[in-house]
């Protein structure tokens, strides 16, 4: 498909200049799920990356085991030209404070998501560039994409253009991380962080394992076997999402069987009905009036009790007990590979 057939620019490898970043230093905070995917991809594309994190953080050893640099927050934004921010959200206007001081004039702060500045938690010196780079997609996806020699789509968007190349130094940036492989829209802040926030909450991580959990029950609940259960209602949807990935719903509705869907297109909109629309929609409401945004960061300085709560209840369903087993029974299971996906600690 050419640009002439989308409805809005989509940048790809060729529209960026990779010398707006090329002699650069990023100083990448946090090696979380972000962190260590963007240090390692600029690393690889050949700009120069300093980790900053804290002493005594236990993500200093898997940086440095990964062949980066590793400094103190403040050291790193020092040195940076790009200070990238990818500590966990609610964390970020702390480390902004120890690196407040670091920032020089034409200096760019990066993020990948606008939560911060959009919801007025970090508010930015006047004379630096405020971009943001933010792959569509896990951070381990963005890292195993790229050296597979493929990319995640992501999106650009500037916040604060001082210098003038706010833009060009962000479709850089998403360059070397590899996302112009994949398409990049520019966005806003404002449309990154609600687009995002209702994403994550009524679909792609809300909605779905609410979907997941609902037909995990409900067969069980009938007397069916929890294994039988499992394939169906988890596994499956992967593999029915690598169709949907691959082809839009039509290779989807294309490969499973008429019978399948002449069901799934008679009762689907049964399961998610016109109530789940309306619920959907006050849950957009509540990311553009910043209810959720004010919700989390009450939670945040509560100590997470909610979240506490909710994280234990979801790691003890009875989906997980059963579905660990299984997978680890798969036989092209191996245990260095499973190791190697895991997160690398959260310190
Ligand atoms: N997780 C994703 O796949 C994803 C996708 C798109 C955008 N984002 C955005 O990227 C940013 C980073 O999110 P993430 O999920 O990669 O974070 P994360 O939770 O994976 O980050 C953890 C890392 O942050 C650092 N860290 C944690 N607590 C810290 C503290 N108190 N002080 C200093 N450093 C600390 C540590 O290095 C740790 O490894 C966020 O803005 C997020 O919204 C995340
Ligand atoms: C990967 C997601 C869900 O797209 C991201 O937005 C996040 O916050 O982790
Ligand atoms: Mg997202
Ligand atoms: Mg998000």
């Amino acid at each position: 498909m050419t640009n002439d057939e989308l409805t809005t620019t989509v940048y790809y490898d060729d529209d960026a200049d990779r010398s707006q970043i090329d002699d650069k230093t990023v100083a990448v905070l946090g090696y979380g799920s972000q962190g260590h995917a963007h240090a390692q991809n600029l690393s690889d594309s050949g700009v120069d990356v300093v980790v900053g994190l804290r002493e005594g953080s236990s993500s200093r050893d898997a940086a440095e085991a990964d062949g980066l640099r590793v400094a103190t927050p403040a050291e790193a934004a020092a040195e940076g030209d790009i200070v990238s921010v990818l500590v966990p959200d609610t964390v970020q206007p702390a480390v902004f404070e120890e690196i407040r001081d670091e920032l020089e004039a034409g200096d760019t702060l990066q993020f990948a998501h606008g939560f911060n500045i959009h919801y007025n938690q970090i508010r930015p010196p006047e004379d630096v560039d405020v971009t943001m780079a933010a792959p569509k997609s896990p951070g381990h996806l963005v890292r195993r994409n790229y050296e597979a020699g493929e990319g995640t789509p992501g999106l650009i968007a500037v916040y604060q253009d001082e210098t003038g190349s706010a833009k060009e130094e962000a479709l850089a940036y998403a360059h070397a991380i590899g996302c112009t492989r994949a398409g990049v829209i520019e966005t806003s802040f404002q449309e990154e962080t609600e687009t995002d926030l209702f994403g994550e909450q009524a679909v792609l991580c809300g909605g779905v394992t609410s979907l997941v959990k609902q037909g995990y029950e409900t067969l069980v609940e009938a007397g069916y076997s929890p294994e039988m259960a499992y394939f169906e209602c988890l596994n499956e949807l992967k593999l029915i999402v690598d169709l949907m990935y691959e082809g839009g719903l039509g290779e989807m509705w294309d490969s499973v069987s008429d019978t399948a869907e002449f069901g799934g297109l008679t009762r689907g909109d049964r399961v998610v009905d016109d109530h789940a629309r309306e619920n959907m929609e006050e849950i957009l409401e509540e990311v553009q009036n910043g209810t959720f945004a004010r919700e989390w960061i009450a939670e945040n300085q509560a100590g997470r009790p909610s979240y506490t709560q909710l994280k234990d209840r979801e790691e003890n369903h009875h989906i997980e007990q059963v579905g660990a087993p299984l997978r680890d029974l798969f036989s092209w299971a191996d245990e260095d590979e499973k190791e190697a996906a895991e997160a690398p600690a959260d310190d």
